[in-house]
């Protein structure tokens, strides 16, 4: 479906934002390693745990999610699936599928993967990483066609150095190792929030996990996981997309929820775009007509940066929303995504408004902002934050654009129209 944008207005008012994707998803996945009845609060009616929910209620699983509510009850102990899942029985185009091997592993003693879990076209979205961890901890790989991973006599604990914090990695890594037989380590794992929420859910399930938040995390394995309950963290890439589309259109917006625990980094990176984040309790506000002029750094002969990376590095998911902030601040400033190498695929849809962007290699772009726009029809990318980032950009100029084919940003955000016509936006799917 299309976006239809008329741009120009500003948006004011205040939100509270969903649940986060990438927290709900894994917990979900979670969820699998034990019989006992779990519950969600907070869930997010995202298209991705629809994808999840149908392949487990398919095998047996018991889901009773009120959407409504944002309530969710699972029991996985009529989950019966035939001997063996192939990747292409799993939910397809979403990354989080991947999330699933442990407990099929556990459940079934094998799984063969026939197709590759991609998600967003960031990048290639590898799986050796993931193998690695499963073969580390005991399982054997089959590396033929299709690739066969088997888990013989369960999980065993061990020690591994990933070659890069990658989230999945952590997070499966994490979920084999809590019912592994005996201690296991890993050195250089990702600690994104929603890494640390997965981490939390686990040791409410019973796992003995050390050094949440941190890049080494040691689990000593647990013989069983019990039933547990958790109310899924707000999504901080929501709180940035409401706070930076009242900036980018001159309005007022307050979002509730906000995690001021994680936004350091998150406020410096607004304010070097001009725009000025202020924490308030538990909300975060940006106030109306925000100057946006590119922070000059001390330094001189230096050009302003926002540089993403594993956290606690600025987020390349968030990347796409400053990225369509800076079109409109006055000055020059340097993105660079050191994690995919697709990031900016979509920098020829962003110049359709008349931005002025110079990608420099593709791990890096210059944005020359500040410049005169234009209404326009755009092709969004299969990038949830990039289509984010597209409408944002047409909210900020008067008159009428498109983006089309946005359907993707329904992956992670509930509800996406129906807040920001409450924040006074004219628009609607088409
Ligand atoms: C379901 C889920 O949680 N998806 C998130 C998860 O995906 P996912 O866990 O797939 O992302 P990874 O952290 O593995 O990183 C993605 C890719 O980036 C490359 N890479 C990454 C880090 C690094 O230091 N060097 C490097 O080369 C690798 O090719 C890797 O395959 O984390 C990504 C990075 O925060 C986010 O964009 C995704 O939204
Ligand atoms: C990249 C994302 O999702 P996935 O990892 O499923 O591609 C995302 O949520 O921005």
């Amino acid at each position: 479906m299309d976006l239809i944008v008329n741009g120009g207005k500003p948006l004011s008012g205040t939100i509270t934002p969903s649940g986060n994707k990438n927290s709900v998803l894994p917990i979900v996945c979670a969820s699998l390693l034990t019989d006992e009845p779990v519950r969600l609060d907070n869930v997010p009616a995202i298209t991705d745990l629809d994808k999840i929910v149908a392949f487990l209620t398919a095998q047996g699983s018991r889901i009773d999610w009120d959407k409504a509510a944002g309530t969710m009850r699972l029991d996985h102990s009529g989950f019966r699936p035939a001997a063996t899942v192939d990747g292409h029985e799993l939910p397809q185009d979403m990354r989080s599928t991947v999330l699933l091997y442990p407990a099929l592993l556990r459940r079934l003693k094998k799984i063969t993967l026939s197709a590759n879990a991609t998600g967003c076209s960031l990048g290639v979205r590898e799986i050796d990483p993931h193998l690695e961890i499963f073969a580390k901890l005991g399982a054997v790989i089959d590396a033929g066609e299709p690739l066969v991973i088997a888990l013989p006599a369960g999980f065993k604990g061990n020690r591994h150095w990933c070659d890069y914090m990658s989230v999945t990695v952590t997070e499966n890594f994490l979920m084999a190792a809590a019912l592994a037989d005996g201690e296991s380590t890993l050195i250089n794992a990702a600690s994104e929030p929603h890494v640390q929420d997965l981490c939390a859910f686990l040791s409410a399930m019973g796992a003995r996990i050390e050094g949440a938040g941190t890049s080494m995390l040691r689990v000593t394995g647990v013989p069983r996981l019990a039933g547990a309950a958790a109310t899924i963290q707000t999504d901080y890439h929501e709180i940035v997309t409401f706070l930076a589309l009242g900036a980018i259109t001159g309005g007022e917006v307050r979002v509730k929820k906000s995690l001021p625990r994680h936004f350091d980094l998150i406020t410096r990176a607004f304010r070097k775009l001009g725009v000025v984040i202020e924490h308030e309790g538990g909300d975060a506000l940006v106030r109306r007509n925000q100057s946006l002029v590119i922070e000059e750094p001390y330094t001189s002969n230096l050009l302003p940066k926002i540089e993403a990376a594993p956290w606690p590095y600025f987020s390349v998911d968030l990347l796409p929303l400053m990225i369509a902030l800076s079109t409109r601040a006055r000055g020059t400033i340097h993105f660079w995504n050191k994690v995919y190498e697709n990031g900016f695929s979509w920098m020829p849809e962003l110049a359709k408004f008349g931005a002025h962007v110079m990608v420099s290699d593709p791990h890096r772009i210059l944005v020359f902002g500040g410049k005169p726009l234009r209404p326009t029809v755009v092709d969004a990318p299969y990038v949830i934050r990039a289509t984010i980032a597209l409408y944002m950009v047409a909210a900020s100029i008067p008159g009428r654009s498109v983006v089309k084919n946005a359907d993707t940003i329904k992956r992670a955000h509930p509800r996406f129209v129906e807040n920001l016509q409450a924040l006074g936006a004219e628009v609607e799917w088409r």
